[in-house]
């Protein structure tokens, strides 16, 4: 049984104990920082805090619709200022993983992508050839042609490797099914991240983990996630910040994402925070998957260890 997580909200001592403790913070942005274009009270200040205290800040999101560079200008829209250098998002990490780990062969080399321009621009900055994403072509009903087309395989790309996906808000029939086409012709069937619901306008919509299913349900195969809580995202942002991991945090609002990530990752500390997906009852059972070290009820609560 994991140790009781320590209870931050309060305890000005506890929190400043806390902050000294680590010397690298990996943020979790949805449900942490923001609830879609809503930033938390007290957030940017929190940020300003823990820099001004000369620790480092990396932010590390399974959100694949944004790229790094999306990630800078709304997080300095709402106040925190950041370098893309700084930013790790799920898009990132599966451009990275197909780029220098997948080596796929010339020719077989090109991404079938379900998602938004945030994984198009990603696979861009690794060089990495694509089709589907946001090409306007691919959002439209299913035709007869289609059909014929998939089955008999005229319309699929040859050089399609990889059938990569992520959070679609313009998912329909044409795509899932040329997803499930490419991977039974042999493609790698990757996902971004397996996360169920996105909190946004404080409520919870599909996230990318539901936009996959129809695919994996249809080739009978999960595909690897490459966002949290996977390791190989952790050995990038590892080998990228040259982390000492004893001494980073990582601070998130979903169990078997972040708090899994963080865990997994023989991080020093995890800090949940109960402004996003999961809250305490979900972690204080015996079948918890994944149990903090510390929490908070909201990100701004550090303040008090100024
Ligand atoms: O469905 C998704 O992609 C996720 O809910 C989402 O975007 C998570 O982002 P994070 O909390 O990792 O910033
Ligand atoms: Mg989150």
């Amino acid at each position: 049984m994991a140790a009781t997580p320590k209870y931050l909200t309060g305890d000005g001592a506890g929190i400043k104990e806390f902050i000294d403790k680590f010397d690298t913070f990996l943020f979790d942005c949805d449900g942490v920082l923001w609830n879609g274009d809503h930033v938390y009270e007290g957030v940017p200040e929190t940020i300003s805090l823990l820099k001004s205290k000369g620790k480092r800040v990396v932010f590390v999101t399974n959100n694949s619709t944004k790229s790094r560079q999306d990630y800078v200008k709304k997080l300095e829209k709402l106040g925190i200022p950041c370098d893309a250098e700084d930013v790790f998002g799920s898009s990132y990490s599966a451009a990275i993983y197909i780029n220098r780990i997948l080596k796929l062969p010339p020719g077989k080399n090109k991404v079938f992508a379900i998602g938004e321009s945030g994984i198009e621009t990603e696979l861009a900055s690794e060089g990495i050839p694509f089709i589907g994403g946001t090409d306007p072509n691919f959002r439209r009903d299913i035709t007869p042609a289609d059909f014929e087309g998939m089955a008999n395989g005229s319309i699929l790309d040859p050089e399609v490797g990889v059938v990569l996906c992520g959070l679609d808000f313009h998912i329909n029939y044409l795509k899932l099914a040329l997803g499930f086409h490419y991977v039974q012709r042999g493609a790698i069937f990757l996902a971004t991240n397996a996360d169920s619901t996105l909190p946004m306008h404080h409520a919870f919509f599909l996230g990318a983990g539901s936009i996959m299913i129809p695919v994996a349900n249809a080739v009978g195969e999960q595909p690897t996630i490459l966002g949290k809580p996977s390791q190989a995202m952790m050995d990038a942002v590892e080998g990228k910040f040259q982390l000492d991991r004893a001494k980073t945090c990582m601070i998130g609002d979903r169990l078997n994402t972040d708090i899994k990530f963080g865990i997994e990752g023989k991080l020093g500390g995890t800090l949940h925070v109960l402004t996003g997906v999961n809250q305490k009852a979900d972690w204080d059972r015996e079948d918890a998957i994944a149990v903090p070290a510390y929490y908070a009820d909201k990100l701004s609560d550090l303040l008090q260890g100024a």
